[in-house]
């Protein structure tokens, strides 16, 4: 058998921003791999520089030293072959377009037909269990259901690798332990590769297949967790040791990493 496809590979990465007040840190040395299929959570206090992680991947920030591979590429060439969705924290939809049009705005740049629009819309219409909103603006939708729609968007074009930056954080809890729970599902019928930015342990846990604790200043990797739990994982599964041991070891991560001077 050979090994899974390095999607994301960063080896001794670094990125520092220069600012009026002298130089930040955003990521220091950072080692990682991500595995075809993966679905690895970043998590950390504020500033440990999981945003600027994932906009390396996605070629929005060049990083100072070190490298980096997305799909075996540099990061702009994987730009280039459309090689990810990017779902942000808010939904970020256009208020004038309606869910629809919204979906289907990055095909029709990428010059899609207007008969594959459709066919891909609907087809991700129905991944996020919308069937029959899109003719709805986004105004129309619930919070969690706008959030379904800038998942379809990012879905639309199929790439492989779909980078998602708290997209449920602005949520309540019992929404996101739904749409936590049809990601699941979504991730294990399309065997995407995910790298999703939380700041809730329970969200991190429930989710990954690797769970990359950061900390702040500079802003570096502490802990890489391979999870323990089975591929499929019911909502209940939070309550078992086994989980609670995996977020215990989070917590002790999040702890390690925290300097009380600041
Ligand atoms: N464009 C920029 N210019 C200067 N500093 C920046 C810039 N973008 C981010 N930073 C700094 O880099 C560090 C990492 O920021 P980043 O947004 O990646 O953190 P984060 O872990 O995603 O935080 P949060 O959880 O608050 O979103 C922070 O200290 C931030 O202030």
């Amino acid at each position: 058998m050979t090994a899974p496809f390095s999607v994301v590979s960063a080896k001794d990465l670094c990125l520092t921003f220069q600012t009026g007040d002298g130089p930040v840190h955003a990521l220091s040395n950072v080692d990682l791999e991500v595995k075809k299929g993966d679905f690895v959570s970043f998590i950390g206090p504020s500033g440990c520089g999981k945003t600027t992680f994932l906009r390396v991947i996605a070629d929005l920030e060049k990083h100072t030293s070190g490298t980096i591979t997305v799909n075996g590429m540099t990061p702009e060439n994987a730009r280039k072959d459309r090689s990810y969705g990017y779902v942000f924290q808010a939904a970020a939809l256009y208020p004038w377009r309606t869910i629809e049009k919204n979906i289907a705005l990055p095909l029709e740049i990428m010059g899609f037909s207007k008969e594959e629009q459709k066919k891909r819309v609907e087809q991700t219409l129905e991944l996020v269990n919308l069937t029959g909103f899109g003719k709805k603006f986004p105004w129309q939708l619930s919070g969690g259901m706008q959030q379904r729609a800038s998942i379809a968007r990012a879905l639309a074009f199929d790439a492989d690798l779909l980078l998602m930056d708290e997209p449920f954080g602005a949520l309540d809890e019992i929404v996101r332990d739904h749409l936590n729970s049809e990601l699941l599902k979504l991730w294990d019928r399309t065997d995407k590769t995910i790298c999703f930015v939380t700041h809730s342990i329970p969200e991190a846990v429930y989710l990954s297949t690797k769970i990359v604790v950061m900390s702040p200043r500079p802003g570096r990797v502490t802990d890489i967790i391979e999870s323990t739990l089975p591929r499929e994982r019911p909502l209940e599964i939070r309550e078992t040791p086994e989980f609670l041991a995996i977020a215990h070891r989070v917590r002790e991560g999040l702890k390690a990493g925290h300097s009380y001077e600041e």
